[in-house]
């Protein structure tokens, strides 16, 4: 390892709530507090909520401002963005805030069963080419069930128009009860004030999208920890890889 990167991982060492699992070591180390993170680290009972793809983790900090009972860990495989909301975290005392360092294709071996209360998807990638790499997808749906509470709660955030009407898809396929959905969450009826404030925490890519112009798109839904699974057999009706990409560049959205 290069002088750089070992200062680096040092320096990494002083964020006592980021635990780091990058590479494949995982296959060999069970992860000491599956199913034990509120006994070995929270220090309490609460109930534990998770942020995958969680970039620089501001819907996990403003979450945890917000609902101190409840525990919160953000989860992506770049290091360097966490790290702006694990400092946060420390800064303001946060008690109720992790961070997980690792790929999400594992992220069962970090949880126990029952051991999460609900997910957050918070402007995933879209993954139109890939869906294995997809995070609504069946096959991680079926790693969040091993964990999530029977009937727990998916929150998906996002800016693509595919990676909805996917999900939304998936959720007709296989019955997932949906409990709330919107194609234009910043003119939607119906939330109350609570959700609405929620809703309205901005992560960094969020803000980018709005300030292109782009509609913001939430759906919730509960996850059955039980049953057969399957991906959505129709085609979905939107945006190509390419037309995507030129949205992206030039802030102009071409997928409505
Ligand atoms: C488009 S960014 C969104 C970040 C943040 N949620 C936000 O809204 O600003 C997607 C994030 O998901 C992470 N990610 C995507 N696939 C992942 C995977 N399989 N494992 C871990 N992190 C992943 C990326 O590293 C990236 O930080």
């Amino acid at each position: 390892m290069s002088k750089g990167k070992l200062a680096k991982f040092a320096d990494m060492a002083r964020y006592e709530n980021v635990f780091q699992y990058p590479y494949s070591v995982v296959e060999n180390v069970p992860f000491e507090m599956k199913g034990h993170w509120r006994d070995m680290y929270f220090h309490n009972d609460n109930p534990i909520v998770l942020e995958l793809g969680c970039g620089k983790g501001e819907y996990t900090v403003e979450l945890a401002r917000l609902y101190p009972d409840v525990n919160f860990i953000g989860v992506d495989i770049k290091g360097a963005r966490m790290w702006t909301g694990a400092t946060q975290a420390l800064n303001d005392g946060l008690k109720n805030v992790a961070f997980l360092r690792t790929n999400i294709e594992i992220i069962d071996r970090f949880f126990g069963p029952d051991e999460v209360q609900e997910i957050w998807l918070t402007f995933s990638d879209p993954q139109m080419k890939n869906v294995r790499k997809r995070l609504t997808s069946t096959y991680f749906m079926e790693r969040y069930r091993r964990f999530l509470v029977d009937g727990g709660i998916v929150h998906v955030k996002t800016d693509s128009n595919f990676l909805f009407t996917y999900t939304t898809y998936m959720t007709e396929r296989n019955a997932f009860p949906v409990l709330f959905s919107t194609t234009d969450l910043y003119h939607a009826e119906g939330l109350d004030v609570d959700t609405m404030r929620i809703l309205s925490i901005q992560t960094y890519y969020e803000s980018q999208w709005i300030e292109r112009g782009l509609n913001i798109k939430y759906m919730k839904f509960r996850l059955p920890s039980a049953g057969d699974m399957a991906e959505p057999d129709v085609e979905i009706p939107v945006d190509d890889y390419r037309s995507y990409k030129r949205t992206r560049r030039s802030g102009v959205d071409m997928r409505k």
